[in-house]
């Protein structure tokens, strides 16, 4: 990746494409010979948010926190046990398979992993040539010109249409995985680690091509990322999510200059780019002990077993995720680089 300074975020639509309430995934876990359900791993827990169109919002956290799950809810490869997901307007949170068909144009996943994505036994023309042959929409012929295109879009070569996978190099491989996504010329994308198998050299270009994809057709990306670095450059906005929850949400500026939630704080202080202008800790924060477990998650504030801020509130009134500034929300009783008003806000959401 590269560290050059980010350029600011860019006005863009604020038409909504994609809204999330209250969204919920709990997985249940079921022993015994009658597979009775003993638990569940609360994944994804209440989470609240909207994408508008155009805009890269990027979902940030560590291993397990629940952002595979939530992209997977966004594109509806899973059901979510509670809360809606509206696209365009239409509640998509319960469609059948067969009512999610015209859906799938629209929607699409990029993932991480460009070299278990694709099918070792299948040439590239028979790969990204898929979704076309799935849906129906072209001639055989009509297929190899629309891949052979797709192909030179993402900076390969329409000679690549009978190599197989095992051919390419990883970021050949990811720019394959892309084009296939971007064949039925969907609204939304969620990239979920898009670059993080691919050697750090290649990164870069990966992420610019992600980019001048999203310009040339008004692509919505929701970017899937556990370090805060790799998002730095590409976000409008960032969502950090601890446990399941969204713990801050804030325009990407705001969020690296001015972070207010203590995980995102320690999070920030991983990141190795020399940061001037952020206000607060610069010392590399040392998070103690490992993310609690998501089946029996620490009530009230999740983040309190290993958040040096805590008091006794934390561990009994659940903070909730309330606007502390114009474009920034953030999920704590005692948030970081807070100005007087900032923390009455916080103090009186906790007793309301
Ligand atoms: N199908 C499943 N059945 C049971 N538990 C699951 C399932 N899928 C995910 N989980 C659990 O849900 C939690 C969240 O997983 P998820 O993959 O969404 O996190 P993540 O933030 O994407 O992590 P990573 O960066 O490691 O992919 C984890 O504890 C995971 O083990």
């Amino acid at each position: 990746m590269t560290t050059t300074e980010p350029t600011p975020a860019v006005q863009k639509s604020s038409e909504v494409l994609l809204s999330v309430d209250g969204l919920v995934k709990h997985f249940p876990i079921r022993k015994g010979v009658l597979q009775r359900q003993v638990g569940a791993v609360q994944a994804v827990d209440g989470l609240t948010f909207d994408v508008t169109q155009g805009e890269t919002l990027s979902l940030v956290g560590e291993s397990g926190c629940g952002k595979t799950t939530t992209g997977r809810l966004l594109t509806r490869l899973l059901e979510p046990t509670a809360g809606t997901i509206v696209f365009e307007g239409r509640d998509i949170s319960h469609l059948r398979e067969g009512q999610m068909r015209p859906l799938r144009r629209d929607v699409q996943m990029i993932f991480q992993d460009p070299y278990g994505s694709l099918n070792p036994r299948h040439t590239v023309g028979k790969i990204v040539g898929a979704p076309f042959r799935l849906q129906n929409v072209k001639t055989e012929h009509g297929v190899k010109r629309a891949v052979q295109e797709l192909l030179e879009l993402v900076g390969l070569s329409p000679e690549h249409y009978n190599r197989y996978p095992h051919e390419f190099s990883g970021g050949q491989r990811q720019r394959i995985g892309i084009a296939r996504t971007l064949a039925l010329r969907p609204k939304l994308i969620v990239a979920d680690e898009p670059v993080s198998a691919l050697d750090v050299s290649i990164q870069a270009q990966v992420v610019n091509l992600l980019e001048d994809l999203q310009e040339e057709f008004d692509l919505t990306y929701v970017m899937i990322a556990h370090d805060l670095s790799v998002v730095r450059h590409v976000s409008d906005r960032v969502a950090v999510m601890y446990l399941g929850k969204i713990v801050e949400l804030a325009d990407r500026v705001d969020l690296y200059e001015n972070p207010m939630h203590p995980y995102t704080t320690a999070l920030l202080s991983a990141v190795p780019v020399p940061d001037t202008k952020r206000k607060g800790k610069q010392e590399r924060i040392r998070l103690q002990g490992d993310v609690p477990s998501p089946i029996n998650p620490p009530p009230a504030c999740r983040f309190h077993t290993r958040c040096w801020k805590a008091q006794d509130i934390c561990k009994t009134v659940e903070p909730p995720l309330i606007q502390l500034a114009p474009g920034h929300q953030t999920a704590c009783h005692f948030p970081e680089n807070a100005t007087p008003e900032q923390e009455a806000t916080a103090t009186a959401a906790a007793k309301a």
